[in-house]
């Protein structure tokens, strides 16, 4: 590795890997520390089958939302106690390689949240193969514009995503707005063990449903958008948090490491935090306890308050 965080141009690490090597650090699974992949994979659904299923019975909420036509387009939305519209919102966007996953077993941080007084949404969008990276990107878009549309008095809508959804959060980055004729209060960035450059991913197994080219993989990379050509923060006071998991690998590092250096670089409000001793499902199993150090909203100082939430 030449450690300068110098990117594709520069002679990126994932160039020089073997075909084993490069799959071995995008199976985010083979990673894991305390239980084998398979276990890991089937633990990761079980829990977030379980918080959803609790977080559907014990609190209000909107299930099945509508944000678009198409079937898939729809989004839960989980409020808490105290009722009121000027709330602020968390939309998550699931990860799975853009081709698993899905909203219905993604709750993993309702129930701290809204505990807090924070409204959550989970988003459900078009998974590959029926799905393509634009359309579902167009669809976190929708999805985003609809709860702005919705919820105009709102106290800023924050975005969280994991793995391939903090991709697609990141993409927002870039969005459009003024197309879609509302720009909505994004105040905060929740990226959690993301990928940012998509052009290693299409030479591993999990290109296979998505198929594609150097062209998509591109116009579909944050990190590669933002460093060929920056945009501006449109609220300068917006917040990005990027973390990945110790445990996450070699190559999940360099991609929240590089991504942040290049926010930085490009003036938005970033930071980084690498989670200690937790590997790339467990991140996300601990936004579902309220004592963890990411989910404590009303305690200062903490990751949500300081950097992401108001
Ligand atoms: N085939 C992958 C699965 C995976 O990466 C994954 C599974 C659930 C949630 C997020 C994931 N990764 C990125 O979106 C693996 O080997 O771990």
């Amino acid at each position: 590795m030449d450690g300068l965080g110098g990117g594709p141009k520069r002679g990126a690490p994932w160039k020089r890997m073997s075909k084993e090597e490069l799959e071995n650090q995008y199976s985010p699974s083979r990673w894991v520390v305390r239980l084998g992949a398979e276990e890991a994979l089937r633990t990761y659904s079980q829990i977030g089958n379980e918080v959803t299923k609790r977080a559907q019975a014990t609190g209000r909420n909107l299930l099945d939302v509508p944000y678009g036509d198409g079937e898939a387009e729809k989004l839960d939305i989980y409020f808490p106690e105290a009722v009121s519209e000027a709330l602020p919102f968390l939309v998550f966007f699931h990860g799975g390689y853009w081709q698993s996953g899905s909203k219905d077993s993604s709750a993993f941080m309702v129930s701290p949240l809204t505990a807090q007084g924070v409204a959550v949404v989970i988003v459900a969008y078009d998974i590959a193969p029926k799905g393509t990276l634009d359309q579902m990107v167009d669809q976190v878009t929708q999805s985003i514009v609809f709860v702005q549309k919705q919820y105009p008095g709102n106290q800023g809508i924050y975005l969280c995503g994991h793995s391939a959804g903090a991709h697609l959060a990141a993409m927002m980055l870039l969005a459009n707005w003024t197309e879609h004729g509302v720009t909505p209060n994004l105040k905060g960035f929740f990226l959690v063990s993301g990928i940012y450059d998509l052009e290693p991913v299409m030479h591993t197994s999990e290109n296979a449903p998505l198929l594609t080219t150097l062209e998509d993989a591109q116009r579909n990379s944050p990190q590669w958008r933002l460093k060929t050509a920056p945009t501006q923060p449109v609220d300068p006071a917006c917040r990005i948090l990027v973390t990945v998991g110790q445990h996450d690998s070699p190559e999940f590092h360099r991609q929240s490491r590089e991504f942040y250096q290049t926010l930085r670089r490009g003036g938005w409000k970033a930071s980084f935090e690498e989670l200690h001793d937790v590997d790339h499902f467990e991140i996300l199993w601990n936004l579902t306890q309220k004592d963890y150090v990411l989910t404590q909203v009303g305690r200062v100082p903490s990751p949500w308050t300081e950097r992401v939430l108001p």
